[in-house]
Protein backbone atom coordinates (compact mmCIF):
# COMPACT_ATOMS: atom_id res chain seq x y z
CA UNK A 1 0.00 0.00 0.00
CA UNK A 2 0.72 3.51 -0.31
CA UNK A 3 2.02 5.61 2.65
CA UNK A 4 -1.04 7.71 2.58
CA UNK A 5 -3.23 4.19 2.48
CA UNK A 6 -1.26 3.08 5.66
CA UNK A 7 -1.70 5.99 7.00
CA UNK A 8 -5.75 5.96 6.95
CA UNK A 9 -5.93 1.85 7.30
CA UNK A 10 -7.51 2.32 3.62
CA UNK A 11 -6.87 -0.23 0.96
CA UNK A 12 -6.01 1.10 -2.86
CA UNK A 13 -8.56 -1.18 -3.86
CA UNK A 14 -11.45 0.46 -1.99
CA UNK A 15 -9.79 3.76 -3.09
CA UNK A 16 -10.02 2.87 -6.56
CA UNK A 17 -10.74 6.69 -8.17
CA UNK A 18 -7.26 7.82 -6.93
CA UNK A 19 -5.55 4.21 -7.24
CA UNK A 20 -1.84 5.07 -8.59
CA UNK A 21 -0.62 3.53 -12.05
CA UNK A 22 1.87 1.10 -11.15
CA UNK A 23 3.28 -0.27 -14.41
CA UNK A 24 2.88 2.03 -18.03
CA UNK A 25 4.35 0.93 -20.96
CA UNK A 26 3.80 2.78 -23.76
CA UNK A 27 5.14 1.64 -27.02
CA UNK A 28 7.07 -0.93 -25.81
CA UNK A 29 9.71 -2.91 -27.74
CA UNK A 30 12.82 -5.24 -26.37
CA UNK A 31 14.91 -6.63 -29.20
CA UNK A 32 17.15 -9.68 -27.97
CA UNK A 33 19.68 -11.29 -30.01
CA UNK A 34 18.81 -9.00 -33.19
CA UNK A 35 15.58 -10.46 -32.71
CA UNK A 36 12.40 -8.18 -32.27
CA UNK A 37 10.39 -9.62 -29.00
CA UNK A 38 8.51 -6.91 -27.91
CA UNK A 39 7.19 -5.37 -31.34
CA UNK A 40 4.62 -2.15 -29.25
CA UNK A 41 3.64 -2.82 -26.15
CA UNK A 42 0.98 -0.51 -24.67
CA UNK A 43 -0.54 -1.40 -21.03
CA UNK A 44 -1.26 0.89 -18.25
CA UNK A 45 -1.82 -1.50 -14.84
CA UNK A 46 -3.57 0.29 -11.97
CA UNK A 47 -2.62 -0.46 -8.33
CA UNK A 48 -4.82 -3.13 -6.85
CA UNK A 49 -5.42 -4.90 -10.13
CA UNK A 50 -4.70 -8.50 -10.20
CA UNK A 51 -3.43 -9.14 -14.05
CA UNK A 52 -2.62 -12.39 -15.68
CA UNK A 53 -0.74 -12.44 -18.96
CA UNK A 54 -1.07 -15.31 -20.69
CA UNK A 55 0.01 -16.18 -24.20
CA UNK A 56 1.97 -19.55 -26.05
CA UNK A 57 5.16 -20.24 -25.37
CA UNK A 58 7.70 -17.63 -26.64
CA UNK A 59 4.79 -14.79 -27.06
CA UNK A 60 7.10 -12.41 -24.84
CA UNK A 61 5.38 -12.83 -21.31
CA UNK A 62 8.67 -13.20 -19.61
CA UNK A 63 10.02 -10.40 -21.46
CA UNK A 64 7.21 -8.12 -20.93
CA UNK A 65 7.70 -8.42 -17.21
CA UNK A 66 11.21 -7.91 -17.19
CA UNK A 67 10.68 -4.78 -19.03
CA UNK A 68 8.32 -4.03 -16.88
CA UNK A 69 11.18 -4.14 -14.18
CA UNK A 70 13.55 -2.87 -16.01
CA UNK A 71 15.46 -5.74 -16.08
CA UNK A 72 15.90 -5.83 -19.98
CA UNK A 73 16.25 -2.72 -21.75
CA UNK A 74 13.52 -1.45 -23.92
CA UNK A 75 14.51 -0.63 -27.54
CA UNK A 76 11.76 1.40 -28.10
CA UNK A 77 9.18 3.02 -26.36
CA UNK A 78 8.70 3.98 -22.55
CA UNK A 79 7.72 2.30 -19.10
CA UNK A 80 7.43 3.51 -16.04
CA UNK A 81 6.79 1.73 -11.76
CA UNK A 82 4.93 3.73 -10.17
CA UNK A 83 5.60 7.20 -12.82
CA UNK A 84 9.26 6.30 -12.53
CA UNK A 85 11.62 4.99 -14.98
CA UNK A 86 13.11 1.94 -13.65
CA UNK A 87 16.47 3.21 -14.12
CA UNK A 88 15.52 5.94 -11.90
CA UNK A 89 13.15 3.65 -9.59
CA UNK A 90 14.16 3.83 -6.12
CA UNK A 91 11.29 2.20 -3.92
CA UNK A 92 11.90 -1.86 -4.63
CA UNK A 93 10.74 -2.56 -1.43
CA UNK A 94 7.59 -1.28 -3.50
CA UNK A 95 8.02 -4.81 -5.60
CA UNK A 96 8.05 -8.26 -4.59
CA UNK A 97 9.10 -10.13 -7.79
CA UNK A 98 8.98 -13.81 -8.35
CA UNK A 99 11.02 -15.26 -11.46
CA UNK A 100 10.86 -17.66 -13.34
CA UNK A 101 13.36 -20.28 -11.27
CA UNK A 102 15.97 -19.91 -8.68
CA UNK A 103 19.20 -20.05 -10.17
CA UNK A 104 21.63 -20.85 -6.91
CA UNK A 105 24.19 -21.14 -8.83
CA UNK A 106 27.90 -20.18 -7.60
CA UNK A 107 28.60 -22.80 -4.73
CA UNK A 108 26.84 -20.78 -2.93
CA UNK A 109 25.42 -22.32 -0.34
CA UNK A 110 22.68 -20.69 0.82
CA UNK A 111 20.02 -21.85 3.22
CA UNK A 112 16.38 -21.25 2.62
CA UNK A 113 15.67 -18.67 4.99
CA UNK A 114 18.66 -16.73 3.85
CA UNK A 115 17.08 -16.35 0.67
CA UNK A 116 14.00 -15.99 1.91
CA UNK A 117 15.58 -13.48 4.00
CA UNK A 118 17.16 -11.58 1.27
CA UNK A 119 13.38 -10.32 -0.01
CA UNK A 120 13.73 -7.82 3.21
CA UNK A 121 16.29 -6.12 2.05
CA UNK A 122 15.00 -3.49 -0.33
CA UNK A 123 12.83 -2.94 2.83
CA UNK A 124 15.34 -2.97 5.98
CA UNK A 125 18.67 -1.55 4.26
CA UNK A 126 21.27 -3.89 2.94
CA UNK A 127 24.13 -2.92 5.70
CA UNK A 128 21.46 -2.87 8.43
CA UNK A 129 20.93 -5.57 10.86
CA UNK A 130 17.84 -7.56 10.80
CA UNK A 131 15.23 -6.44 13.20
CA UNK A 132 13.00 -8.74 15.19
CA UNK A 133 10.09 -7.40 12.42
CA UNK A 134 12.23 -8.71 9.47
CA UNK A 135 12.51 -11.81 11.20
CA UNK A 136 8.94 -11.84 11.75
CA UNK A 137 7.76 -11.49 8.32
CA UNK A 138 10.47 -14.38 7.26
CA UNK A 139 9.65 -16.25 9.33
CA UNK A 140 5.39 -15.63 8.52
CA UNK A 141 6.38 -16.13 4.53
CA UNK A 142 8.41 -19.59 5.38
CA UNK A 143 4.69 -20.85 7.08
CA UNK A 144 2.41 -19.16 4.08
CA UNK A 145 4.54 -22.02 1.73
CA UNK A 146 4.87 -24.14 4.56
CA UNK A 147 8.67 -24.51 4.42
CA UNK A 148 9.47 -23.89 8.08
CA UNK A 149 10.42 -27.15 8.77
CA UNK A 150 13.16 -26.59 5.68
CA UNK A 151 14.27 -23.25 6.92
CA UNK A 152 18.25 -24.27 7.65
CA UNK A 153 18.42 -26.64 4.48
CA UNK A 154 20.17 -25.64 1.62
CA UNK A 155 18.32 -24.21 -0.69
CA UNK A 156 19.66 -26.58 -3.40
CA UNK A 157 18.77 -29.75 -1.49
CA UNK A 158 15.14 -28.54 -2.83
CA UNK A 159 12.76 -30.00 -5.50
CA UNK A 160 12.31 -27.48 -8.45
CA UNK A 161 8.49 -27.10 -6.79
CA UNK A 162 9.76 -26.10 -3.27
CA UNK A 163 12.46 -23.80 -4.95
CA UNK A 164 9.75 -21.95 -6.49
CA UNK A 165 7.97 -21.99 -3.57
CA UNK A 166 11.31 -20.40 -1.87
CA UNK A 167 10.92 -17.74 -4.41
CA UNK A 168 7.92 -17.11 -3.61
CA UNK A 169 8.43 -16.54 0.02
CA UNK A 170 11.37 -14.11 -0.59
CA UNK A 171 8.57 -12.26 -2.80
CA UNK A 172 5.99 -12.09 0.15
CA UNK A 173 8.85 -11.48 3.00
CA UNK A 174 9.63 -8.29 1.91
CA UNK A 175 5.67 -7.27 2.27
CA UNK A 176 5.83 -5.34 -0.90
CA UNK A 177 3.10 -3.26 -2.33
CA UNK A 178 3.21 -5.29 -5.85
CA UNK A 179 3.96 -8.71 -6.60
CA UNK A 180 5.22 -9.90 -9.94
CA UNK A 181 4.99 -13.24 -10.53
CA UNK A 182 6.76 -15.25 -13.62
CA UNK A 183 4.56 -18.59 -13.43
CA UNK A 184 5.08 -19.04 -9.77
CA UNK A 185 3.15 -22.12 -9.40
CA UNK A 186 4.89 -23.93 -12.42
CA UNK A 187 6.07 -27.51 -11.03
CA UNK A 188 4.22 -26.43 -7.65
CA UNK A 189 1.99 -29.12 -6.34
CA UNK A 190 -1.55 -28.97 -6.19
CA UNK A 191 -1.69 -28.18 -2.16
CA UNK A 192 0.87 -25.69 -2.40
CA UNK A 193 -0.88 -23.69 -5.52
CA UNK A 194 -4.14 -23.45 -3.57
CA UNK A 195 -2.22 -22.27 -0.38
CA UNK A 196 -0.29 -19.63 -2.77
CA UNK A 197 -4.31 -19.06 -4.04
CA UNK A 198 -4.96 -18.56 -0.26
CA UNK A 199 -1.92 -16.27 0.39
CA UNK A 200 -2.94 -13.95 -2.69
CA UNK A 201 -6.30 -13.95 -1.72
CA UNK A 202 -5.34 -12.21 1.41
CA UNK A 203 -2.92 -9.76 -0.21
CA UNK A 204 -5.64 -8.77 -2.80
CA UNK A 205 -8.00 -8.13 -0.15
CA UNK A 206 -5.88 -5.88 1.24
CA UNK A 207 -5.02 -4.10 -2.31
CA UNK A 208 -1.83 -5.37 -3.25
CA UNK A 209 -1.52 -5.41 -6.95
CA UNK A 210 -0.47 -8.96 -8.91
CA UNK A 211 0.83 -9.22 -12.22
CA UNK A 212 1.62 -12.77 -13.03
CA UNK A 213 2.64 -14.69 -15.65
CA UNK A 214 1.04 -18.16 -16.37
CA UNK A 215 -0.15 -20.78 -18.70
CA UNK A 216 -2.68 -22.58 -16.18
CA UNK A 217 -4.59 -20.16 -13.62
CA UNK A 218 -5.77 -22.70 -11.66
CA UNK A 219 -6.61 -22.16 -8.32
CA UNK A 220 -5.87 -18.07 -8.97
CA UNK A 221 -8.74 -18.07 -11.62
CA UNK A 222 -10.91 -16.46 -9.03
CA UNK A 223 -8.55 -13.73 -8.61
CA UNK A 224 -7.76 -12.64 -11.75
CA UNK A 225 -9.19 -9.53 -13.00
CA UNK A 226 -7.99 -9.16 -16.00
CA UNK A 227 -6.02 -10.85 -18.96
CA UNK A 228 -3.76 -9.93 -21.08
CA UNK A 229 -2.71 -12.41 -23.86
CA UNK A 230 0.66 -11.76 -25.97
CA UNK A 231 1.21 -13.01 -29.40
CA UNK A 232 4.71 -12.46 -31.73
CA UNK A 233 5.20 -9.71 -28.75
CA UNK A 234 2.20 -7.75 -29.41
CA UNK A 235 -0.85 -7.14 -27.37
CA UNK A 236 -3.80 -9.97 -28.34
CA UNK A 237 -5.97 -9.41 -26.20
CA UNK A 238 -6.51 -7.25 -22.84
CA UNK A 239 -9.85 -7.57 -21.16
CA UNK A 240 -12.06 -9.57 -18.72
CA UNK A 241 -10.58 -13.22 -17.98
CA UNK A 242 -13.68 -14.54 -19.02
CA UNK A 243 -13.45 -13.29 -22.58
CA UNK A 244 -9.99 -14.66 -23.23
CA UNK A 245 -10.72 -18.86 -23.84
CA UNK A 246 -10.50 -18.23 -27.65
CA UNK A 247 -6.75 -16.72 -26.63
CA UNK A 248 -5.57 -19.27 -24.10
CA UNK A 249 -3.19 -21.23 -25.50
CA UNK A 250 -4.02 -25.11 -25.88
CA UNK A 251 -3.30 -27.09 -22.41
CA UNK A 252 -0.02 -28.88 -22.35
CA UNK A 253 1.13 -26.56 -24.77
CA UNK A 254 3.23 -24.77 -22.66
CA UNK A 255 6.59 -26.83 -21.86
CA UNK A 256 7.44 -27.09 -24.99
CA UNK A 257 10.96 -24.41 -25.02
CA UNK A 258 13.40 -24.13 -22.59
CA UNK A 259 13.48 -20.66 -20.62
CA UNK A 260 16.26 -18.64 -21.56
CA UNK A 261 17.04 -16.36 -18.68
CA UNK A 262 18.90 -16.53 -15.89
CA UNK A 263 15.99 -14.63 -13.69
CA UNK A 264 17.94 -14.62 -10.07
CA UNK A 265 18.41 -10.76 -8.97
CA UNK A 266 17.74 -7.25 -10.48
CA UNK A 267 17.36 -4.16 -9.19
CA UNK A 268 14.33 -5.26 -6.95
CA UNK A 269 16.42 -8.42 -5.10
CA UNK A 270 19.59 -7.10 -4.78
CA UNK A 271 20.20 -9.78 -2.07
CA UNK A 272 19.48 -12.33 -4.87
CA UNK A 273 21.78 -15.40 -4.69
CA UNK A 274 23.61 -16.51 -7.64
N1 LIG B 1 18.34 -13.95 -24.05
C1 LIG B 1 17.67 -14.16 -25.18
N2 LIG B 1 18.26 -14.03 -26.37
C2 LIG B 1 17.59 -14.23 -27.51
N3 LIG B 1 16.28 -14.58 -27.56
C3 LIG B 1 15.64 -14.73 -26.42
C4 LIG B 1 16.29 -14.53 -25.17
N4 LIG B 1 15.39 -14.75 -24.21
C5 LIG B 1 14.24 -15.06 -24.81
N5 LIG B 1 14.39 -15.04 -26.13
C6 LIG B 1 13.36 -15.34 -27.11
O1 LIG B 1 12.36 -14.36 -26.99
C7 LIG B 1 11.09 -14.95 -27.21
C8 LIG B 1 10.17 -14.62 -26.02
O2 LIG B 1 10.70 -15.24 -24.87
P1 LIG B 1 9.91 -15.17 -23.50
O3 LIG B 1 10.67 -16.00 -22.52
O4 LIG B 1 9.62 -13.77 -23.17
O5 LIG B 1 8.54 -15.85 -23.90
P2 LIG B 1 7.42 -16.44 -22.96
O6 LIG B 1 6.13 -16.06 -23.57
O7 LIG B 1 7.66 -16.04 -21.54
O8 LIG B 1 7.66 -17.99 -23.15
P3 LIG B 1 7.46 -19.20 -22.15
O9 LIG B 1 6.00 -19.38 -22.00
O10 LIG B 1 8.12 -20.33 -22.82
O11 LIG B 1 8.13 -18.81 -20.85
C9 LIG B 1 11.32 -16.43 -27.38
O12 LIG B 1 11.32 -16.71 -28.74
C10 LIG B 1 12.68 -16.65 -26.81
O13 LIG B 1 13.34 -17.71 -27.44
Amino acid sequence: MTSSAQATGVSERSTAAAAPVAFAMSGGQVSLDGRRVLRGVDLTITAGEVVAVLGANGSGKSTLIRALLGLIPLSGGTTELYGVPPARFRDWWRVGYVPQRLSAGGGVPATVREVVASGRIARRGRLRRARPEDRAAVARALAAVDLTDRAGDPVGFLSGGQQQRVLIARALAGEPDTFVMDEPTAGVDATSQHQLAATLTGLVEEGRTVLLVTHELGPLAPLITRSIVLRDGVVAHDGRPAEDAACHPRPGHELEQPHAYDVSGGPMNPGTVR
